[in-house]
């Protein structure tokens, strides 16, 4: 496979003001992707998975998992085959685990297959302290020594299944703990755990490999160790921040647009929120319309009250679309409070948006204030993470006049060929370089 060269400059140009129409589905969502082909090293046996979105986190789980012995193969566009039958703890390049922070899913899995792991520190996006902490806790109690030195050693004679109460519900120490737990011996209770979609997906994936588990889509999941895990076949599910993603950018343009196989039943957070900002979709069976002519009028408190908008852990309102949510904001007509409660970089990116026109507050590093609508004009930008850069592209799609945004490689990290999908909408985007073929 190609390496993704580390400091490749991605750029879209963009000409903003055009109206989108048709259909699009989303692709396989990223944080289910990456702790599931983690977790395929759990077996010695093949893993076949679809709908693998075909983007820069997924390249670089795909080479870390290689580099311990992996065999995998991309059987199509989003098809991959993985074959772990040997495995050696060694050889991770710590560059490309400085850059996603799915590195550190590494470690349930190759502690349960070879007992240890050395993990130089994962990275992800710069959007605040992330923190590993709870990874260490629920490994260690799982019967992990850890010893930490620039880089994270992880070794265990024998995984013991155990009742864990996490200290925060962390999504990716909720998948680490999930992986050591059904090779442990015994029976594990994971509480106060993640419970979002990707997190249930992967939990559908280990069970379809042979172990088991109870309390999917809860705070409690109950882990039965030791079942053997065999070969799987397992189709990845729709990523519900890039279906946000897409109620936002059709409703900012003003255009109608259906998403096919958008999953649904884990959409009703996000629904709800972009009720709020005076945006409606339509559910057809497993399909979202968007019709076009929104009203777009923030919908008070009871009382004449100014609203929230904050994520929480799932099933509230997820993290990652809360970009989308501020830019949408800016085109709706009212007042609303954007509560961001957990990385504290995550909303300086609203600084571009100010440049552009949008009336924003930044009131602390969690807290803006967004009054709408406002008419943005086209900006020079540098997307800082996924989600800005995502809301910075809705943005300059909105905008009048040609935008830049620098450093969407970024925005690549998270969502697959976006600009080639957006323009077979009617967007006007170009990337430089240009695709190859
Ligand atoms: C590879 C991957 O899967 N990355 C996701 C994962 O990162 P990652 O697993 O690194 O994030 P963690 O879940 O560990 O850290 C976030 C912490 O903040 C808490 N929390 C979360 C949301 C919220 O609105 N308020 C709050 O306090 C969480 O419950 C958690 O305790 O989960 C984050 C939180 O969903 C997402 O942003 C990342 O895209
Ligand atoms: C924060 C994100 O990803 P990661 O945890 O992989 O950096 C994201 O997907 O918005």
């Amino acid at each position: 496979m190609a390496r993704a060269l580390p400091h490749e400059r991605i750029q879209y140009v963009v000409e903003g003001g055009f109206k989108l129409s048709g259909e699009i589905e989303p692709s396989g969502n990223k944080n289910a992707a990456l702790p599931i082909i983690a977790a395929s090293l759990l077996t010695d046996q093949r893993v076949e998975l679809s709908n693998v979105p075909r983007i820069r986190d997924v390249e670089a789980l795909v080479e870390l998992i290689q580099s311990v012995g992996a065999k995998v193969r991309w059987l199509g566009r989003n098809e991959l085959e993985i074959e772990a039958r040997e495995l050696r703890p060694a050889n991770l390049d710590p560059d490309l685990c400085a850059r996603i922070r799915a590195s550190i899913l590494l470690a349930g899995p190759m502690l349960a297959r070879c007992g240890e792991i050395t993990l130089p520190p994962p990275g992800g996006d710069v959007i605040g302290r992330r923190r590993v902490d709870t990874h260490f806790l629920a490994l260690e109690q799982l019967g992990t020594e850890i010893s930490v030195n620039h880089v994270y050693s992880f070794r265990a004679e024998r995984l013991r299944g155990a009742d864990v109460f996490l200290d925060e519900p962390s999504v990716t120490a909720t998948e680490n703990a999930l992986c050591a737990a059904v090779s442990a011996e015994g029976t594990t209770i994971l509480r106060n755990c993640a419970s979002e979609p990707h997190v249930q997906d992967l939990a559908r994936f280990l069970i379809a490999m042979g172990a088991r588990i109870e309390g999917i889509g809860t705070n409690m999941m109950t882990i039965h160790g030791g079942q053997p895990l065999g070969a799987v076949t397992h189709r990845i599910g729709p990523d519900h921040n890039e279906v946000g993603s897409l109620i936002g950018l059709a409703a900012v343009t003003g255009s109608e647009i259906t998403i096919r196989k958008a999953g649904v039943e884990h959409l009703r957070s996000t629904l709800m929120t972009f009720e709020r900002l005076g945006i409606r979709c339509r559910i057809e069976r497993d399909d979202l319309i968007i019709p076009s002519g929104q009203e777009m009028k923030i919908q008070s408190d009871f009382g004449g009250h100014i609203p929230k908008i904050e994520d929480q852990p799932w099933p509230a309102f997820p993290a990652d679309t809360m970009s989308i949510a501020i830019v949408t904001a800016t085109q709706c007509d009212g007042v609303v409070l954007m509560f961001e409660k957990m990385f504290e970089s995550r909303m300086f990116f609203v600084d571009k948006l100010i440049a552009m026109g949008a009336r924003i507050v930044l009131c602390d590093p969690h807290r803006a204030i967004v009054a709408g609508p406002s008419k943005l004009r086209a900006a020079q930008l540098e997307s800082p993470d996924i989600r800005a850069g995502m809301a910075m592209l809705i943005a300059a799609m909105c905008a009048e006049g040609t935008s830049i945004i620098n450093n969407a490689q970024q925005i690549e990290r998270g969502y697959e060929r976006i600009e080639e999908r957006l323009n077979a909408l009617g967007a006007r985007i170009t990337r430089i370089p240009p695709r190859e073929a």
